[in-house]
């Protein structure tokens, strides 16, 4: 059984309103500056932690880990309040998912958000149910771009590796499907400071309605690569 596994955030559902939301609720609550949303889409990717880092940067003030602590549970609180409040899946995302399963494929998410968010944001969309297996950030030792996220993501699918696909919107979602060696296929409206077709997939996509095509060609160059 092959899986399709899927980024969340800027490839399944636009969420940056509710990110930069809450990454501004906590940096004003701190006494920092608000950063405007098209330098928040330059952070995201990495986890919440991550995140809370590149804002204090963005607003050189200096930091160490200790600091990040108290922030990230203020975020934690404020986004678990409002993560749904813009966050919508991207158009044709339900209808995609709907037609991959019916063709066989299992599916799986693998983010960088921590699991229990994610699994609040797939439970409030309604998109939950579509999904064999949920990994995120913080559900095992290393996240994206290591591969053991993205491993687990596909054993806990009850999927092989060979003949799975990663759907992503960044850098780190590349590297992970490079570094566990399967193709990559890049949504070119998501969260990342550099164009994804520089950043070197198998494939980019402007709309969930290319999917079907991508995959059915990469799925294709593997069996005749294994003939
Ligand atoms: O940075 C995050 O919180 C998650 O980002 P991802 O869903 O694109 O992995
Ligand atoms: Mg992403």
């Amino acid at each position: 059984m092959s899986v399709l596994v899927f980024d969340l955030d800027g490839t399944l559902v636009s969420s940056m309103e509710d990110l930069v939301a809450t990454l501004n609720a906590v940096m004003t609550a701190a006494g920092h500056a608000e950063i405007p949303k098209e330098d928040v889409a330059n952070m995201v990717g990495m986890g919440a932690r991550v995140l809370l880092q590149r804002g204090l940067d963005f607003n050189k003030v200096s930091w160490t880990e200790h600091d990040i602590e108290p922030l990230y549970r203020d975020f934690l609180e404020h986004y678990s309040a409002n993560i749904a409040v813009h966050t919508r899946p991207f158009e044709g995302v339900v209808a995609a998912l709907e037609a991959f399963r019916n063709d066989g494929w299992k599916l799986a998410v693998c983010t960088n958000k921590a699991e229990k968010l994610t699994l609040t944001l797939l439970d409030a969309l309604d998109l939950a149910r579509h999904f064999d297996a949920v990994v995120g950030g913080d559900t095992f030792p290393s996240s994206k771009p290591q591969a053991e996220p993205l491993l687990g993501a596909i054993r806990r699918a009850g999927g092989e590796v060979e003949g799975s696909i990663m759907v992503g919107d960044s850098e780190t979602d590349i590297k992970a499907a490079r570094n566990a060696g399967i193709p990559v296929i890049a949504v070119d409206f998501g969260y990342t400071p550099v164009p994804v077709h520089e950043l070197d997939p198998d494939v980019v996509i402007s709309h969930f309605d290319e999917l079907p095509a991508a995959v059915a060609g990469l799925a294709k160059a593997q069996r005749s690569a294994m003939a």
